[in-house]
């Protein structure tokens, strides 16, 4: 594994009662780089997503990050490393504002989220950072909205700031652009490409022109294994990823 790769999978390999829905997958994501992982209904992208972030433990295989044997960690560990998983819409409290979900978010990350209700001074000291948080997703103007009166796209950016504020090295998103406006999908895109400036990011996206418009890698599944790897150019030439999109009905 040389320098530059920041995660690496090998022969990594998920079965469920005898299903493989990964299969001897060898994945590298180059340090800095934005790399997506594609393919059609089924492939296994999900739960190799899962794997990668530790929320499924493999059958079998490796998975190291800056050259460290992760296979066994939890997710709290890898977060702890700088790997971290952007989590869904859920994980942000509707009924507060966008700037104390960001607060909340900088606390934890801290690790003293027990007193957060009632020391109002010890939220404040996390205001600047919090500011800054707002202003890299473009959600300054949004800092005193609840976050259930943002839109679809403004809450997935707040989502993201949330993620963020874990400080992480490398991002995990998972369909980032699932459910969202063209608008937004414009919006999400610019935002994870100015995340990405000085980060790595891995992407499950079915979106094919998002993949096209941001990746610099792409890894192609089909039936748990990997049927492709290469720039959106290469693997959009391959006649194997054509058949296997075609094949599935995928539009
Ligand atoms: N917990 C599970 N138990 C049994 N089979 C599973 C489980 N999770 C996934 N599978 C099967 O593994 C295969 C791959 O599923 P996965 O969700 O990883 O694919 P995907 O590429 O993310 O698909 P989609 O694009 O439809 O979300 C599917 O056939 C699915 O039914």
């Amino acid at each position: 594994m040389s320098d530059s790769t920041i995660l690496a999978a090998r022969n990594l390999t998920k079965e469920f009662r005898g299903f493989f829905a990964v299969s001897d997958v060898d994945l590298s994501v180059i340090r800095g780089s934005i790399h997506a992982l594609i393919g059609p209904n089924g492939a296994g992208k999900t739960t190799c997503f899962n794997l990668l972030t530790k929320f499924l433990s493999p059958t079998r295989g490796t998975i190291t990050y800056n050259g460290k044997d992760i296979t066994s960690y939890s997710p709290a560990d890898i977060a702890r490393l700088g790997l971290v998983r952007s989590f869904q819409i859920s994980a942000v409290f509707p009924n507060m504002t966008a700037m104390e979900n960001v607060r909340i978010a900088l606390q934890r990350a801290r690790g003293d989220s027990f007193d957060f209700w009632r020391s109002d001074k010890t939220l404040r000291q996390y205001d600047h950072r919090a500011e800054e948080l707002l202003h890299e997703v473009g959600l300054e103007q949004f800092a005193e909205t609840p976050a259930e009166e943002l839109s679809y796209g403004r809450k997935r950016a707040l989502e993201i700031a949330t993620t963020l504020a874990l400080d992480p090295e490398m991002l995990l998103l998972d369909e980032p652009m699932a459910g969202m406006t063209q608008e937004d999908i414009e919006r999400i895109s610019s935002l994870i490409r100015r995340v990405a400036k000085d980060r790595t990011v891995l992407m499950v996206e079915h979106n094919l022109s998002v993949v096209s418009d941001l990746s610099d890698r792409i890894t192609v599944l089909a039936r748990g294994q990997v049927l492709a790897e290469g720039t959106y150019d290469e693997v959009s030439k391959d006649e194997r990823v054509v058949e296997a999109y075609i094949g599935s009905g995928h539009d």
